[in-house]
């Protein structure tokens, strides 16, 4: 496995790969959720990148840039036992040189609404950083979590509106076995707190529940009842219970597939996000739990 810290080493590594080529993007400190999309992206794919770059730009002045979990070395040791071809591991200032002043802006409701409004500037960061990777690395395939549910609509949106040669493929949701979502900032939760948190699970579960294929209910109904779980626990903060068309995020009056159910909770400063799809052949889509012992940190 080849480690790479320089955009010109990249380049030139990618130049040397023929077949196929698969990236999957991360920001590190991985887990379970990471290593299911580097597992799929091995098995189809003939040459695969893994980047780990905590891109400052998608971060808000007041938000964990700096204390974002960092754990490079064993990043690269779980990396090195899944047959990666090579870790792209740049500093910030090989991304943003001095000078650096192009940014890509995504606009309109999935851009600028939920997360988009919760964190004003983090889909600017996301995209401009994607489309760094995209052109460096220049995949044919590129590996996302629906975890991020928002986050891969705008990238997307990005692909078909800036003719980018790049195809998605969106993996699952990993969860541990309470149910919650794998996810790097987990590790910033206590342990009471990391019980609490299987709220943000539950709720998304009651929300489900209220769903009747002969009768579509409300997307209001679905709201209450996972607005009533969150009631139960006073230690969460509920941010936002929403339900979206999961392509153009358009808020739906009534829950009928397609559909998104998307949630933000708080639990004193760490900041859960989770989702569930409906499909539209009316089959949901609530993640996988994780069979095996956790990788979590
Ligand atoms: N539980 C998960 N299941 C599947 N994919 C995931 C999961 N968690 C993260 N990913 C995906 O891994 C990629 C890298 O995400 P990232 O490094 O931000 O991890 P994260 O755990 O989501 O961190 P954060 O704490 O910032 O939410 C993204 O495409 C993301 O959607
Ligand atoms: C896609 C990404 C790696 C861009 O920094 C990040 O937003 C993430 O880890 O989901
Ligand atoms: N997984 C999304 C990256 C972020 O929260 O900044």
């Amino acid at each position: 496995m080849h480690i790479v810290r320089t955009v010109q080493a990249m380049k030139h590594e990618r130049a040397q790969w023929t077949g196929s080529v698969g990236l999957i993007p991360t920001m590190g400190y991985l887990h379970e959720g990471h290593l299911s999309l580097v597992r799929q992206a091995r098995a189809e794919q003939e040459h695969i990148a893994v980047s780990i770059f905590v891109n400052p730009t998608q971060f808000g002045p007041h938000e964990d840039l700096s204390s974002y979990p960092r754990d490079v070395e064993h990043d690269l040791q779980l990396l090195e036992t899944l047959g990666v071809d090579s870790v792209f591991l740049p500093t910030a200032a090989e991304m943003y040189p001095s000078g650096f002043s192009t940014f890509v802006n995504p606009e309109g409701t999935v851009a600028e609404e939920i997360e988009g409004a919760a964190r004003t500037g983090h889909f600017r960061g996301v995209a401009t950083i994607v489309l760094k990777l995209f052109h460096i690395i220049q995949p044919q395939q590129a590996y996302f979590g629906q975890k991020d549910a928002q986050q891969v609509a705008i990238i997307q949106r990005m692909i078909a509106d800036l003719n980018v040669p790049v195809e998605l493929r969106v993996q699952p949701t990993i969860r541990e076995q309470d149910g919650l979502a794998m996810s790097s900032r987990n590790s910033y939760l206590d342990p009471i707190a990391r019980k609490q948190a299987t709220i943000v699970y539950r709720a998304l579960q009651a929300a489900q529940a209220v769903f009747n294929p002969q009768s579509p209910p409300s997307a209001q109904a679905a709201i209450q009842a996972a607005r009533q779980v969150i009631a139960s626990e006073p230690a969460a903060q509920l941010d936002y219970i929403e339900i979206r068309n999961p392509d153009n995020f358009q808020p739906l009056e009534i829950l009928r597939a397609p559909a998104l159910l998307l949630i933000a909770v708080r639990l004193g400063n760490t900041r859960l996000i989770d989702n569930f799809v409906l499909h539209p052949d009316g089959t949901w889509d609530s993640g996988q739990i994780q069979s095996h012992s956790s990788t979590q940190q």
